[in-house]
């Protein structure tokens, strides 16, 4: 029976990549969406920009909206600080699956949590089931329509404190319009934009990071 992508994704992964080296598990999912088959992770280019702000930031508790296959994830966990933790929130429990594979396959499962839900039902509950005050920095990559409700609602549950980090993924393309225009007109947060391109291809997108200011 036919595989699925996430499923060829995590063979190439499991073919090239070492075990517990998060770097040849990034590197063999960026070649096998350059040479065999694109798909939605960051990618390389913006997740270098993902990186410097996840090393400036240093977070203790990392939110992140959109596990799909677990690449962001990877990136994201391997460059964090030993105690501490990363939830990522995935709505397809067949990604889900794929994720915790290789997520696993980078030696990173004591450093990730990974839900399957919906954002909007998960994000009241943070603080209960995690045992989570405030998150550090929120990495936002989920669908696309998600992104300012969940905004609302994590600064309603009193998710984000003075000074916490949001980054988003594809606010050009495929484009998060409504939540551009909150953030960047609202006086609660500092925003700058990180122009880039839509991960493997040429064209136009970018990263918005936004400074909680309480
Ligand atoms: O849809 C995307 N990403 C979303 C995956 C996801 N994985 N999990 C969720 C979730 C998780 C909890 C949720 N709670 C409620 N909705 C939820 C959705 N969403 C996405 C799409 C593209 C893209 C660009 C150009 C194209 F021609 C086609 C596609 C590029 C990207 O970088 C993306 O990130
Ligand atoms: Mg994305």
């Amino acid at each position: 029976t036919q595989t699925t992508r996430p499923q060829r994704m995590l063979a190439a992964v499991q073919k090239n990549a070492t075990r517990g080296d998060p770097r040849s598990v990034v590197k063999a999912i960026d070649q096998f969406c350059r040479q065999k088959e694109w798909a939605m992770n960051v990618g390389d280019e913006k997740g270098c920009i993902l990186d410097s702000v996840v090393t400036e930031v240093n977070p203790e508790t990392v939110l992140e909206l959109g596990t799909y296959c677990g690449y962001s994830t990877v990136r994201i966990a391997s460059l964090l600080p030993p105690q501490a933790k990363l939830i990522t929130l995935e709505f397809n429990p067949g990604n889900a699956a794929i994720a915790r594979q290789v997520i696993a396959w980078a030696g990173l499962e004591d450093k990730v949590e990974l839900v399957e839900g919906a954002s909007g039902d998960f994000i009241p509950k943070m603080k209960e089931m995690f045992g989570i005050k405030t998150f550090d920095l929120v990495f936002l990559d989920h669908w696309k329509d998600r992104y300012l409700p969940d905004t609302k609602l994590m600064e309603e549950c009193g998710l984000l404190r003075k000074g916490s980090i949001l980054l988003a993924d594809n606010v050009i393309c495929p484009g998060t319009p409504d939540y551009l225009e909150y953030i960047r007109n609202s006086p609660r947060y500092k925003s700058q934009f990180f122009k880039s391109h839509l991960e493997y291809t040429k064209v136009e997108d970018g990263l918005e990071k936004s400074i909680f200011l309480g």
